[in-house]
């Protein structure tokens, strides 16, 4: 055949090679860690699985003479499960979310984790009381701290009670001797650092650890690993998988791509397998404000559509607007099923417009603020919030639904009144059923004067002990019930700090507002967000822009498609190499974006609409005739 007549090479096999090399990292004898780089439908689920094929393919023997396995940490349960069937259920593998493996790892030590409870507890309580000792007595911050002190000191000297300490990943953890999320995690860290027995157990049963979605795993264990691999990089194989880009929570480690201990290992991944080529050069040009990656379309895939329609910040009836939006795409693809809003994914990249829409802002504007809540808020698992969606919201539902059957499971399965000790121990259990009948009609007679807020339901369900409250409610608690004896001047003195302020702010809203937040964190939404898309893909997204409504302290679209100029500190977090709201936006929009296979729309309510379409256009993100001015006729 002659050669210069042949059809040009398909670049789908491009990074096939990349297989090869990570494979050569999996060695027993001489491993390499490794930093795999690769962007946006690269298919590095598909990679790790290869390298897990790998290794059991190469050692599986010799692994199991020596009862030791290969480790792998997701982000998600349903990653987990995914991986764990692609594996076909292979016990040589652990796959697992990060609280779960940290949990199976320190779960025998009873009496290090009491010790480390022990010294946590008694330097928080240190410093409550010292501030305690500088603050006004009297005051509502005052009652908040002495709050936590007795309930910090109550647990301390439980303490040595405790034989056993349970912990659940996915459920409150309200029982005397449970752990919570964080404290599991902060716990396997400081053993991994500390304890040079247990990190020698740990690398021996797992020579090799893949970390999957590695940039959003938390900051504090993956520095707890990378101390490890230094350590052991002789007999021990970290493998971070992952795309810097795609960072979206808070607790995800920052530049880990620069964090990287010497000899390390960087292969690289160039192919989108996920998008068309309109889509892979959009999200090209959305990353090159971030860093160098650029990935190549496939050969074989389609040229695909990309559109940006820009209305006004005030713009009266978006939904309308939006539909409007959607019937132009399906004219413009040919695709009617854009016509049909279910079989479109709309995503919002923040949170704020969402809670608008289905009306909990003033609870999303209480609690999203503040960074140490955010995550774990948005994700529906901050206990505080949790307490009103899991406990008392489906007792209130049960109940006004007339369900007496589910309302009086929902009690027996989580009421202190109706467990089972408090049954045996009384003489009349009757009494103590219409002990809880009783708390259960307390709460309820709430709703006699309307909608009562967090707060009157919290005292109600404190007062009967219908449910435990969590530690997280308790100081906000007594800083709510406390009648000020301070004067104003004490309160202005010594004022609540920002988490209890949060936290009375979220008592104040009406309960109706839990009801709408639950759906939304339970995702029955018609419109879902960059955190519930990880990993995700779709035929045709659409992605709902608004300044206006994300209220400025995340996001910051119009700065970012140039409708604002960027301000002083944004400049100079960019000088500093600091994380600005800028690059937290840009990599929610790549995110966003990067999930579309077929045609993609943005639809922005700008300050100005003229101005982004200019810099849109000017940096290269759009040609002209791909961004609308208002509807297109
Ligand atoms: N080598 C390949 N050949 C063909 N299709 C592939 C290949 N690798 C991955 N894919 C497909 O490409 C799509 C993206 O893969 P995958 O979801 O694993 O990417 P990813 O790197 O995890 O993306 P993201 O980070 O954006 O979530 C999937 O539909 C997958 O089946």
């Amino acid at each position: 055949m002659n050669v210069d007549n042949a059809p040009p090479q398909s670049n789908v096999t491009l990074d096939d090679d990349v297989e090869a090399e990570i494979a050569s990292y999996l060695d027993l004898e001489n491993p390499s860690s490794f930093f795999l780089f690769a962007g946006a439908g690269a298919g590095k689920t598909r990679s790790l699985v290869n390298a897990l094929r790998h290794i059991a393919t190469k050692y599986r023997d010799t692994l199991r003479l020596r009862a030791r396995h290969v480790a792998v940490i997701t982000y998600t349960n349903a990653a987990c499960e995914e991986i764990t069937r692609r594996l076909e259920y292979d016990p040589l593998f652990v796959v697992q979310t990060i609280h779960s493996f940290a949990w199976s790892q320190i779960q025998g030590f009873s009496s290090d984790i009491r010790e480390w409870l022990r010294s946590n507890l008694q330097t928080e309580i240190a410093d409550l009381t010292a501030e305690e000792a500088k603050g006004r007595a009297g005051t509502k911050a005052s009652a908040a701290r002495l709050a936590s002190i007795e309930s910090k000191q109550r647990r301390l000297g439980r303490l040595d009670e405790i034989k056993a300490f349970t912990y659940n990943p996915s459920s409150e953890n309200r029982e005397r001797n449970a752990l919570n999320h964080s404290e599991v995690i902060k716990i396997f860290a400081t053993f991994l650092l500390e304890k040079s027995l247990m990190q020698r157990m740990f690398v021996e049963r797992y020579p090799f650890l893949l970390i999957d979605e590695s940039q959003d795993t938390n900051k504090t264990l993956i520095d707890a690993f990378l101390t490890v691999q230094q350590a052991h990089a002789r007999r021990f194989c970290l493998g971070l998988i992952g795309d810097t880009m795609q960072r979206i929570y808070l607790d995800g480690k920052e530049n880990i791509e620069r964090a990287l201990p010497r000899g390390w290992e960087t292969p690289k991944k160039v192919l989108n397998h996920r998008s068309p080529r309109r889509i892979v050069r959009l999200i090209n040009a959305i990353r090159s404000g971030a860093d160098e990656q650029l990935q190549e379309p496939r050969d074989d895939a389609s040229e695909g559509w990309a559109r940006l329609f820009a209305f006004p910040v005030d713009t009266p009836d978006k939904p309308a607007v939006e539909d409007g939006v959607r019937a132009y795409m399906a004219d413009l693809t040919g695709d009617a099923s854009w016509i049909d809003r279910d079989q479109c994914k709309i995503l919002t990249l923040e949170h704020h417009m969402a809670a608008k829409r289905m009306g909990f802002e003033q609870l999303f504007d209480a609690i999203a603020p503040i960074e140490a809540f955010r995550t774990a808020f948005l994700d529906g698992s901050f206990a505080p919030t949790r307490f009103f969606t899991h406990s008392v919201l489906p007792l209130v539902a049960a109940t006004q639904r007339g369900d007496k059957f589910l309302a009086t499971k929902l009690v027996r399965e989580a009421s202190p009144l109706l467990r089972k000790d408090v049954l045996k121990g009384s003489e009349k259990p009757l009494d103590q059923l219409r002990i809880a009948q009783a708390a259960i009609d307390s709460l309820m007679s709430l709703w006699a004067n309307g909608d009562p807020t967090c707060g009157a339901v919290l005292k109600n369900v404190a007062s009967t002990d219908l449910f435990v409250v969590p530690d997280s409610l308790k100081a906000a608690l007594a800083a709510l019930s406390t009648e000020a004896v301070g004067t104003e001047s004490d309160e202005e003195a010594d004022p609540v700090g920002e988490s209890v302020a949060a936290l009375l702010t979220l008592l104040d809203c009406p309960f109706s507002m839990i009801a709408a937040y639950a759906s939304y964190v339970a995702r029955e939404a018609s419109f879902d967000t960059h955190q519930g898309v990880k990993g995700l893909e779709f035929d045709r997204v659409m992605v709902l822009m608004d300044d206006g409504d994300s209220r400025g302290f995340l996001f910051g679209y119009d700065k970012l498609l140039g409708a604002k100029a960027p301000s002083a500190s944004d400049l100079k977090n960019a000088e500093e190499g600091k994380d600005s709201s800028l690059d937290r936006t840009r990599r929610l929009f790549y995110v966003t974006c990067s999930r579309a296979k077929s045609s993609l729309a943005l639809v922005a309510y700008s300050t100005d609409p003229g101005a982004m379409k200019t810099h849109v256009i000017q940096s290269g993100l759009f040609d002209e005739d791909e961004v609308h001015l208002g509807l297109p006729a």
